[in-house]
């Protein structure tokens, strides 16, 4: 659907952007992240043809932007950072002027017009002046102009930017049935946005592409480590030694671990209960009924996989389940997609913070 090839923006400086390369397949939803000044702007307005590269070839399913610019665009469907409004027409006024400009035929336009109203939940407001619309109905009113002319190609360029939390699960939802017809460039700064609607991400940074992956293959790319934090109910030396014996484990770390010397929280609390037990037989029930409320002896590790890569969620399953250890909690740990972008953008160390992965136990 799209082809960019080694497409070069110089603005002078080493401003700009260098040797972008990739091609996005009908039907991908690309979510195109970057710091501040890192090149999406300048990506998609090459890609929409508002800009000339200075290097290299974009093609919109099959026509070169450079030589058949018309057919190309005509192909496209852009909102801009800014959506192009006119405030003092109404919303019916600006799609119609809209479809004259892309070339609807005279026929087609009531219909295209009253479709995106529908797809963009505009309706009742078709005699509204635009100036009078929140910006969440602006932004609306943007993509609706973007599908006009029943283009293959969205380019959305930080399409939740500047809504409130509301507006934005609006317009992502939009966005995402947008995508069910349309295949679909969006850039953001939102990086759930990317989890919530992309099947696949592209980071620029430094005016050039770091990362494009699929979300889910994200820490495999990043040579992460397959991780699981678990939790286990019952002899800690016993736990430990069937995980240390396990060949496909590699490093078993404690979370919470008790400080060398101190007894098992769970032991001491039942040891003191039995003497206070004793002690109180006859006066009261009360540590009886504490006793059979103590919290059953149980672990929590984080446990890696020897082979980095492999998933060792079934191998802990049946080793625990063989040696009468229930597990209580098994969780997949991954990287966030903030610690990939900060690790591709900055030179500051990631933030090690894991967070629940996709494929989760
Ligand atoms: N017209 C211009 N003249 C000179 N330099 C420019 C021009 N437009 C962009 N640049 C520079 O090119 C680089 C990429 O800018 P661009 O606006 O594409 O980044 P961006 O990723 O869209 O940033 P943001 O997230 O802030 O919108 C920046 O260094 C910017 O200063």
């Amino acid at each position: 659907m799209l082809e960019v090839k080694q497409v070069s923006k110089l603005y002078g400086n080493d401003r700009g952007v260098h040797n972008i390369d990739f091609s996005m397949q009908r039907g991908e939803i690309v979510g195109f992240l970057g710091p501040n000044g890192a090149g999406k702007t300048t990506t998609m307005r090459m890609i929409t043809g508002y800009l000339n590269p200075t290097h290299g070839q974009i093609w919109v399913d099959g026509h070169s932007m450079s030589d058949n610019p018309k057919k190309a665009r005509r192909k496209i469907g852009y909102l801009p950072e800014t959506p192009p409004l006119y405030p003092e027409m109404t919303v019916q006024s600006y799609l119609r002027f809209i479809a004259n400009l892309r070339d609807v035929p005279a026929r087609e336009q009531k219909l295209r017009v009253g479709e995106a109203i529908d797809k963009l939940g505009l309706q009742g407001r078709e005699k509204q002046i635009i100036r009078s619309l929140s910006k969440g109905y602006k932004q609306r009113l943007g993509l609706a102009q973007a599908i006009l002319h029943q283009p293959d190609l969205l380019i959305l360029d930080e399409p939740t930017s500047g809504l409130d939390p509301k507006q934005i699960i609006e317009i992502r939802q939009l966005i995402h049935e947008l995508g069910e017809n349309h295949t679909v460039l969006l850039s953001t700064h939102i990086l759930p946005e990317i989890n919530a609607i992309c099947n696949r991400v592209l980071i620029i940074n430094q005016g050039r592409v770091v990362l494009d992956e699929r979300p889910e293959h994200l820490g495999r790319t990043m040579g992460e480590t397959f991780e699981v934090s678990l939790e286990v109910k019952g002899p800690r030396e016993r736990i430990l030694h069937e995980l240390r014996s396990l060949p496909s484990i590699g490093e078993v770390k404690e979370v919470d671990a008790p400080e060398a010397g101190a007894a098992a929280p769970a032991a001491s609390a039942l040891e003191s209960l039995e003497s206070a037990e004793s002690a109180t037989d006859e006066a009261t029930d009360v540590p009886a009924v504490a006793l059979s409320s103590a919290p059953a002896e149980s672990v929590k590790l984080l446990v890696t996989s020897a082979d980095r890569a492999e998933d060792i969620r079934e191998a802990l399953f049946f080793r625990l389940a063989s040696a009468g250890l229930p597990i209580l909690a098994m969780k997949r740990e991954s990287l966030s997609l903030e610690d990939i972008f900060l690790k591709l953008t900055t030179d500051e160390p990631a933030d090690t913070s894991k967070e629940e992965g996709d494929t989760d136990a």
